[in-house]
């Protein structure tokens, strides 16, 4: 007797190929509200799990579970090497956050967070805004990055740590940290991406600017007196660094052959298409600042509690310390002829106690 529909189009949970003896997975339903949820608690060796939620409208619940099972994974790796009391969560709400996002979605969502109190703190990620944070919040004590309890929007402090992370890599690759001169190709410009640009602006960088977005490529170009290029020739311009900070992906076997720049060092997340991209990084002589360390200021803010001058300036040390974790990965990544990536999995495997 077979229980198991045949037309089943997920992997049991225990046989999906991102399973990573991941702590929890619970699937959370409301059939008032219409809530499809799933959150995935990968390790709390270190403390609570923290990761957002992103809402999103996956084709398929499998989908929906192989994103929750990799991003959960890959928080608790951010989370060690950020220096966090923090283990690695994330969940995913299966809706079109345009269409379908209501208020009692949201709530019901909420009261499935709220039973994870002592295990899992949400916050926004994709799809979802801080509006919806704080909505959660009034439910769920375990909500991070609201405008009452915490520092609010993360993205001043990611960009603030990919500034930092850049100016390290800069100190690595160059022998100094001072972006004064350099060619940096921002590809990107939303709420990370401008705020970044206007750092290494500041500095006296020279920047080269794309978007798909009309309206924020043009604000770029007037505020920065940058050049622009192609959303797809970021990669292609004749730069110092490359800061990818749109989608992720856009490190792979095409790309990588003809990236002129060699530093890469963004925001976006999941920049790696493969793993073995790491490898073929360091083959290229490109110094590459893995993403998931460059890019922790964002859930370093959403850890904090407080939203007082001491939060803020605790949450700002530790993301300047960004670009210390960083040198610290391209010192060893070149004493040991590794990839940077890899070697950043194995401190973080240290920290959390793999
Ligand atoms: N916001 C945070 O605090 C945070 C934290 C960690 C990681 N990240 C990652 O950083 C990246 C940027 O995040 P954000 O919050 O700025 O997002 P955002 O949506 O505000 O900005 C993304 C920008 O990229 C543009 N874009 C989309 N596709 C593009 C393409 N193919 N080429 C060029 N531009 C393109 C969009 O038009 C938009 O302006 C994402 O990968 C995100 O996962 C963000």
């Amino acid at each position: 007797m077979t229980l198991i529909p045949e037309a089943f189009d997920m992997a049991v949970t225990f046989d999906h190929p991102e399973f990573d003896h991941h702590e929890q997975v619970l699937f959370c339903t409301d059939k008032k509200s219409g809530l499809k949820a799933i959150i995935a608690v990968h390790n709390t060796n270190l403390g609570p799990a923290i990761g957002g939620c992103r809402m999103w409208l996956y084709e398929t619940s499998g989908e929906a579970l192989t994103d929750a099972l990799r991003l959960s994974r890959g928080m608790t790796y951010k989370n060690a090497l950020a220096g966090l009391p923090h283990g690695g969560g994330k969940s995913v709400i299966i809706a079109d956050s345009h269409k379908d996002k209501t208020p009692e979605l949201i709530e019901a969502f909420a009261h499935h967070v709220r039973c994870l109190a002592d295990r899992y703190i949400t916050a926004e990620d994709v799809g979802i805004t801080s509006d919806d944070a704080d909505r959660m919040a009034r439910i769920a004590p375990n909500v991070g990055g609201t405008s009452e309890q915490g520092l609010g929007d993360p993205s001043p402090y990611t960009a603030l740590g990919v500034y930092h992370g850049i100016k390290a890599a800069a100190q690595h690759k160059f022998g100094d940290a001072n972006l004064k001169g350099l060619r940096i190709s921002v590809q990107g410009l939303g709420n990370v991406g401008f705020r970044l640009a206007t750092h290494l602006y500041e500095e006296g960088a020279i920047l080269t600017v794309s978007d798909v977005y009309q309206p924020n490529l043009d604000k770029a170009i007037a505020t920065f007196d940058a050049d622009t290029c192609a959303p797809d020739q970021a990669h292609l311009v004749d730069c110092d660094i490359f800061a990818p900070c749109a989608l992720g992906g856009g490190l792979n076997s095409k790309t990588i052959p003809e990236i002129k720049a060699t530093v890469v060092a963004g925001a976006a997340n999941n920049q790696l298409l493969k793993a073995e991209d790491d490898e073929a990084l360091r083959h290229a002589g490109i110094l590459y600042a893995p993403d998931y360390v460059i890019n922790a200021g964002g859930v370093i803010a959403v850890a904090m509690t407080g939203n007082d001058e001491k939060a803020e300036a605790e949450a700002t040390e530790k993301t300047v310390a960004i670009g210390e974790t960083l040198l610290e990965i391209f010192d060893a990544a070149k004493a040991q002829n590794q990839p940077t990536g890899k070697i950043a999995d194995q401190i973080a495997e240290q920290r959390f106690d793999k």
